[in-house]
């Protein structure tokens, strides 16, 4: 467990900082050392610039605590610092050492007033938060605890020392059992945990309590439907119910629709709890129903951990888990479908159908480009998962032929 003591010195100079200044590019990463050491050319580029700079730290060993405050304090940075300041992800961490992630913010203030000091100082009050400065002294810079108000005694001064790249990009270190969960039990476990700041969490725990456990002996096929918005689901599983007299399901279930707005406003922690246990709902009911005819599912497990690990992890589409990462692999508690197919098309004509819905008409350049980043990283996210991977199907061509498409994958792979 995380605890404050981690910032004194000695465990400090253990740890190697990443700041997410360029999110296309790798993250700068630094370690700390009582000497000075020259800034590299791109290290020069965030320290060596004019301006305030600070970071700050969330840590808590209650994780609910924790997840709340990275929340606010991120909403509050965005929705109250002025344009002249910069504000980056930044983390703490341990190298290739699984939950040693310490999430924060650093701060580059260029502007003349101390809208950013004066901020930083209320947000200190809270216990949860460890901040820092830096500061520049010719070709160096170093960091020491912030206090507005005097210099925090027990604090030493350390030089920025320029790092290379980690084997495991920061971001993926800390996914198990944050970000997605690999057993009901982990999941159901958050959300005991928020039943006193969100009361709906303890409705959600009763219909998972409530759905009985239902083994698939000799059951009918079970088939997935997964793929980004727009690319079709909807279109598919409902003509695949009438060709297949199927029963059609999906995760999020229906029984959860009227909690998910409310999930969907909290942060991942949660969310992803939240999500991860309407798959188990889900499961109950393809067990029951996969007794008496074919099951179409229109999303699952693929989704739940494809979106959860594009969101969690920063930047470009390198930076996933590693193509072997235990992070892909099936929970071993959860009911296996039988197929899952993952529908694809090329992002001209996914925009396009998103507009013909109505949708996505006002999506500025840069977060057109940031969609980019993500949606090529839950693709790939789900290309990654195993134990059942994915076949993927080209869903470009008409309704009809998609249809045809999948039919026959289905008469070859199910025997239906
Ligand atoms: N094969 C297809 N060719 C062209 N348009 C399609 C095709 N499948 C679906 N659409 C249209 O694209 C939009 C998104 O489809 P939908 O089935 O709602 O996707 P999803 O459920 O994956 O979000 C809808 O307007 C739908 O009519
Ligand atoms: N089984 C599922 C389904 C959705 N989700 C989440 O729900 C979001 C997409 O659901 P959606 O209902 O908007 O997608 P569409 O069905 O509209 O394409 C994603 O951001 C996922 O994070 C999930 O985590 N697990």
């Amino acid at each position: 467990m995380l605890r404050r003591a981690m910032f004194r010195c000695g465990e400090l100079c253990s740890r190697v900082f990443a700041v997410e200044f360029d999110l296309r590019a790798e993250p700068l990463y630094f370690t700390l050392s009582s000497s000075p050491q020259v800034l590299h050319h791109d290290h020069q580029r965030l320290f060596g610039d004019c301006g305030k700079l600070f970071s700050l730290h969330v840590q808590s060993e209650n994780r609910i605590e924790k997840a709340q405050t990275h929340a606010q304090i991120k909403h509050k940075l965005s929705s109250t610092l002025s344009r002249d300041c910069d504000v980056f992800e930044a983390s703490s961490f341990i190298p290739d050492d699984e939950n040693s992630v310490v999430k924060g913010f650093f701060i580059r203030d260029k502007s003349t007033t101390t809208l950013s000091e004066d901020l930083l100082n209320t947000l200190r009050q809270s216990k949860t938060v460890c901040m820092f400065s830096y500061k520049r002294e010719g070709q160096y810079c170093w960091q020491e605890l912030w206090s507005p108000v005097s210099p925090v005694k027990e604090s030493v001064r350390q030089y920025i020392t320029p790092a290379t790249a980690a084997k495991h990009h920061p971001s993926t270190l800390n996914i198990r059992n944050s970000d997605v969960f690999y057993s009901m039990d982990e999941a159901y476990k958050v959300l005991q945990e928020c039943t006193d700041i969100i009361p709906e969490s303890k409705a959600v725990l009763k219909l998972v309590d409530e759905q009985l456990e239902i083994s698939s002996g000799d059951a009918y096929p079970v088939i997935v439907i997964e793929g980004l918005d727009a690319t079709g689901k909807t279109t598919l599983t409902e003509a695949l119910r009438e060709s297949l007299n199927a029963t059609l399901l999906k995760s999020p279930p229906q029984c959860l629709t009227s909690f998910r707005q409310r999930f969907d406003s909290e942060p991942p922690l949660i969310r992803r709890a939240f999500y991860a246990l309407g798959n188990y709902i889900t499961a109950a009911h393809i067990g029951k129903e996969s007794l008496r005819a074919p099951v179409i599912v229109d999303r699952y497990w693929h989704s739940t951990a494809a979106y959860a690990i594009a969101t969690a992890v920063s930047g470009r589409v390198e930076n996933l888990p590693r193509l072997d990462s235990e992070l892909y692999q099936w929970p071993g508690d959860l009911l296996q479908p039988n197929l899952v197919l993952l529908l694809t098309v090329n992002p001209e004509e996914r925009l396009r159908r998103l507009r013909d819905r109505g949708q996505d008409k006002t999506v500025e350049e840069a977060e057109l480009e940031l969609n980019q980043l993500f949606r090529l990283k839950v693709e790939e996210a789900y290309k990654r998962i195993q134990n059942p991977a994915c076949i993927i199907v080209d869903a470009s061509p008409s309704p009809q032929e998609v249809l045809q498409q999948v039919q026959r994958l289905i008469r070859n792979k199910c025997h239906l």
